[in-house]
């Protein structure tokens, strides 16, 4: 298990992470989602031990992350741009983290070697973007981590890689109980293969919810009422994230549980109402508006 506790992370001036609680159960593929700059890579790299924290701690399994190699052994991080030693091939990067890594499993190495048609003799400089995003795969995978945290990690693979990936990490949590956080602005992506999601702004989390819990918590509702005075009357009554008018039909964000939303739009007998399910693409761009956040652009 995973704990963050009031987690500060702060540059110079800037504040990157704000008094942060979020706790990550294992077996979770955990989705972290946010604007530019919320800080997610921050969160990242501070829950890989990579940074420290300015305030408040993270702990993986009740121990510390930062400085503590025994946890550290448990945890891969894979960045949004792998690094690997200059000149080195898949091969010498695999012994090198056979070295740091006490859960390295060479039959695991060899048996993912036959799932990526990568050729382990290969220098890692002159591999493609997406092959060099297979091999850290191959690599971290190897490492048999308990927690593996990754950073924008299925950009630039092909869509057959990009669902081989996702099927092993799905087999990694079903048969080792794999705990994975992916951080990652392709909401697509997300939907297919956390189970739990979180919205950060501003350095802040937002939500933070089971996928299914957060889909059946916000609904679409197009609306043709029979009196316009109706619309303004409903105000108080839901927590209305967005709304906005096409042409007779009035459109809003709702949140709470269906059946309630639904009766309380039933009242007026509209000519019209449908009530839609959203996408976690529309979940997220509604809860960054609720946040402050202008999303007027991107309804244009
Ligand atoms: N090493 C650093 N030094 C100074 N400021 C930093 C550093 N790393 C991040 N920041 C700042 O901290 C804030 C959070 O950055 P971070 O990279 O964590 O955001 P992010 O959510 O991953 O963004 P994106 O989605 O754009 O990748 C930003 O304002 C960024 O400028």
């Amino acid at each position: 298990m995973i704990e963050i506790r009031e987690v500060s992370k702060i540059f110079q001036d800037r504040k990157a992470v704000q008094g942060m609680s979020l706790t990550i159960h294992k077996g979770n593929i955990f989705g972290l989602l946010g604007s530019n700059g919320a800080g997610k890579t921050t969160l990242l790299k501070t829950l890989a031990g990579i940074y420290i924290p300015d305030g408040g701690s993270v702990r993986i399994d009740g121990k510390p992350v930062f400085e503590n190699p025994e946890t550290k052994g448990r945890i891969v991080f894979m960045p949004d741009f792998p690094y690997f030693f200059p000149q080195a091939s898949i091969r010498q990067m695999a012994d090198f983290y056979s070295s740091v890594y006490p859960h390295w499993s060479r039959e695991r190495f060899e048996e993912l070697g036959g799932l990526f048609s990568l050729d382990p003799k290969r220098k890692l400089n002159r591999l493609s973007k997406g092959m060099r995003q297979q091999a850290a795969f191959w690599l971290a995978l190897s490492c048999m981590p308990d927690v593996l945290i990754m950073d924008e990690p299925l950009d630039g693979l092909d869509p057959v890689m990009r669902r081989l990936i996702k099927n092993v990490l799905f087999q990694e949590v079903a048969e080792r109980g794999l705990t994975a956080v992916i951080s990652s602005h392709n909401l697509r992506e997300i939907e297919d293969l956390c189970d739990h999601v979180g919205i950060m702004h501003e350095g802040a989390l937002l939500i933070d919810k089971e996928l299914d819990e957060l889909k059946s918590d916000t609904h679409k509702v197009q609306v043709a009422f029979r009196d316009e005075r109706h619309e303004s009357a409903l105000s108080g009554k839901l927590n209305i994230l967005h709304r906005e008018r096409r042409g007779s039909v009035s459109l809003f964000i709702v949140k709470g549980e269906r059946e309630r939303i639904a009766d309380a739009f039933r009242v007026y007998n509209p000519y019209v109402l449908d009530l839609l399910p959203l996408t976690l693409e529309e979940i997220f761009i509604y809860e960054m508006e609720g946040a402050g956040y202008d999303i007027a652009p991107i309804l244009l």
